[in-house]
């Protein structure tokens, strides 16, 4: 074994200062190799004459496709193995690809590197990888295992505390089953869990409002096993009672009815504050009365704009709070927009390294007037999608054959798409002058003409990890968060309406792609620009309706390029029905609204994970 000072002659202080520890090693499957701490991370070199190990067929050398280095931000754990040998049955237990299977020479003694590769079907489908390096000293075996986790411990981001809620009954039941096949990353990579199952709809709920701050400090996330309403639940437990802003404009007729009656309104207060009650076991269509006991102050003024000059308040437990989603559900959307993939392996790597990517989260409020109460708002947030009418009678009517699993969404797709209802509504949206071009509908378009070939291939930006536009400004980064609104100062911007009945309205606040809508609702929208994407979907004939959607089901489709279909790229929209047939679809969660309004508030949460590779 040789230690080697670091490399003085570069001048660069920090490689300096960065010693360098090289030993004569054994890697199973590639023999005698001399492995290297290096300033980012472990390289190994053969020393069977200048190859990688392999095997001769027919003459032709086969080299197995081994790496020769991993760099920290890849390692999740490192260790000594067990009296020196390996414990195969429990290193292999939450993955395929294992870099030392063979067998073990009992003089040896082992430390096992535990990082990940990537699939080569899909590169964001992430496999756990182990290198098991071999050395006959035990003593030269743990200082190895501590050189490399004091360059772990300097890994920024990294969890060591979480709060973990497992939705048992989740997609197929098997909630449990997931947290329990990725539980062994966690322990390995010394994250320590409080793993809370969920009793019933809104329990997650209900902990999260009432934890304090100061509980929720001592951990570094809060991880979902489970489904995107799940997700939502525990979302909107935390926000409801952390974070405080304006509300967005109330729909224009709304606030001419509490004009006339200027008692309603109590102007007293800048601030409105979101607290509401989970109830959705009492009656999920119909959110419990909010408690507003602050004044209201509806951001719309008379020409419709937003007032930008609020406070917003946003209490974090502290600045490195995340959160994390192991996929177990029926659907899995926000998992596929933000890894990439549906996998809880893969999502327990992402949460293990500390990745991290900021999310748009949609502030959404029904206005209300009733007898008793003057005016009541009442809010929820959705990280993905609020949709009403198709979106929504769909999850009312799957509710029914949640029995069915995942399953349960096709039947009742099919159902409500054979009964075919539109609703009378009024949209009003936010158009802003930089997305103006997107948003006027393209004049030559011909009844179920599709648009798609006139479009260049380069207008669809797709998001994926360190994505450029999600990445131009600034998101969120202290206890004030800026809205979408005020990032948008300086551009001109107007409400524009839309009426008729529609099929379906739909707000997308990222792409949802899933395994029914491989490019999602909309293939370019980001998870952190700031916008939505409104998706109006007017009445039209069942057939062309249905062409809509297997354009949706399509990798490559093209389910916007039709006549009867509006996209709208804006900040804020509000909503009027006339009637009050349909309800809003919350990533999941059902909510009653006549008269509703929205806004985006961008990267208000931040997730362990790393935006898609595509
Ligand atoms: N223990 C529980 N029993 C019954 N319902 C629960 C329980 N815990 C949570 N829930 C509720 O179940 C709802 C659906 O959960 P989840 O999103 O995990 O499953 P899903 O609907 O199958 O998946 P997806 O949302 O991806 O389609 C959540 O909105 C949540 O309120």
């Amino acid at each position: 074994m040789e230690i080697n000072g670091g490399d003085c002659n570069s001048g660069d202080k920090s490689q300096a200062e960065t010693s360098v520890l090289s030993s004569k090693v054994s890697l199973n499957h590639v023999g005698e190799v001399t492995l290297t701490l290096n300033s980012d991370g472990l390289s190994w070199k053969s020393l069977d004459s200048g190859d990688n190990g392999g095997s001769t067929c027919l003459g032709i050398k086969l080299v197995p496709d081994i790496p020769t280095e991993v760099k920290f931000s890849d390692i999740y754990a490192v260790e000594v193995a067990d009296s020196g040998m390996i414990q195969e049955s429990n290193l292999t237990s939450v993955g395929e690809c294992f870099l030392g299977n063979e067998s073990h020479d009992s003089e040896m003694n082992h430390f096992i590197i535990h990082s990940f590769q990537k699939s080569k079907s899909q590169a964001c489908l992430w496999i756990v990888a182990m290198y098991s390096f071999g050395h006959k000293d035990l003593q030269t075996c743990q200082m190895w295992v501590n050189k490399i986790n004091d360059s772990l411990n300097k890994e920024v981001g990294r969890p060591r505390n979480l709060l973990v809620f497992v939705h048992p009954m989740s997609g197929k039941a098997n909630g449990r089953r997931t947290w329990e096949h990725v539980a062994p990353i966690f322990a390995r990579a010394k994250i320590n869990t409080k793993v809370i199952v969920t009793q019933r709809a809104g329990h997650a709920f209900d902990v999260m409002k009432s934890t304090t701050n100061e509980e929720l400090n001592s951990y570094d996330g809060v991880i979902a096993v489970g489904g995107d309403g799940f997700f939502n639940e525990i979302l909107n437990g935390f926000l409801s009672s952390r974070h405080k802003a304006p509300f967005p404009p109330a729909p224009s007729d709304f606030l001419d009815t509490l004009r006339n009656d200027v008692n309603s309104l109590d102007y007293a207060s800048n601030v409105a504050c979101s607290e509401t009650h989970y109830n959705k076991e009492s009656d999920p269509l119909l959110p419990s009365s909010a408690h507003n006991e602050l004044g209201l102050s509806p951001l719309g003024t008379d020409d419709g704009s937003h007032s930008i000059d609020q406070e917003i308040e946003y209490l974090l437990p502290n600045q490195r709070f995340r959160f994390g989603i192991i996929p177990a559900g029926s659907t899995d959307a926000i998992v596929i927009c933000t890894t990439g993939a549906r996998d809880p392996i893969t999502s327990a790597l992402h949460i293990a390294l500390g990745k991290r990517v900021c999310l748009d989260v949609v502030q959404v409020v029904r206005w209300k007037t009733t007898s008793t109460s003057k005016v009541e708002p009442c809010v929820r947030y959705a990280a993905s999608f609020a949709g009403y009418g198709f979106y929504g009678d769909v999850i009312t009517e799957s509710e029914k054959y949640r029995w069915m699993g995942p399953k349960r969404y096709d039947y009742a797709g099919t159902k409500v798409f054979l009964r075919h209802r539109s609703y009378e509504a009024e949209v009003a949206y936010l158009e802003v002058e930089s997305e103006k071009k997107s948003s006027i509908p393209d004049g030559s378009r011909m009844f179920g003409k599709v648009r798609s070939l006139k479009r260049k291939k380069c207008e669809r930006i797709i998001c994926r990890a360190n994505c450029n536009v999600c990445n131009t400004q600034p998101v969120y980064s202290s206890t004030r968060c800026p809205s979408a609104t005020p990032d948008m100062i300086s551009q001109e911007k107007r409400w524009l309406k839309s009426k008729g009945r529609f099929l379906s309205v739909g707000a997308a606040v990222m792409s949802n792609r899933n395994e029914r809508a491989p490019d999602g609702l909309v293939a370019d929208a980001h998870l952190s620009d700031g916008f939505l994407h409104l998706l109006l979907i007017k009445d039209c004939p069942h057939a062309l309706y249905l062409w809509h959607l297997t354009q949706l089901a399509r990798k490559g489709g093209n389910p916007l390029d039709f006549n009867f279909v509006e996209h709208y790229k804006t900040p804020a929209f509000t909503f009027t029905s006339f009637g009050n047939e349909s309800v809003w679809n919350l990533d999941g969660e059902l909510f009653q609204a006549h008269k509703l309004s929205a806004q985006v508030f961008r990267g208000l949460v931040c997730l362990f994970a790393s935006g898609p590779e595509v």
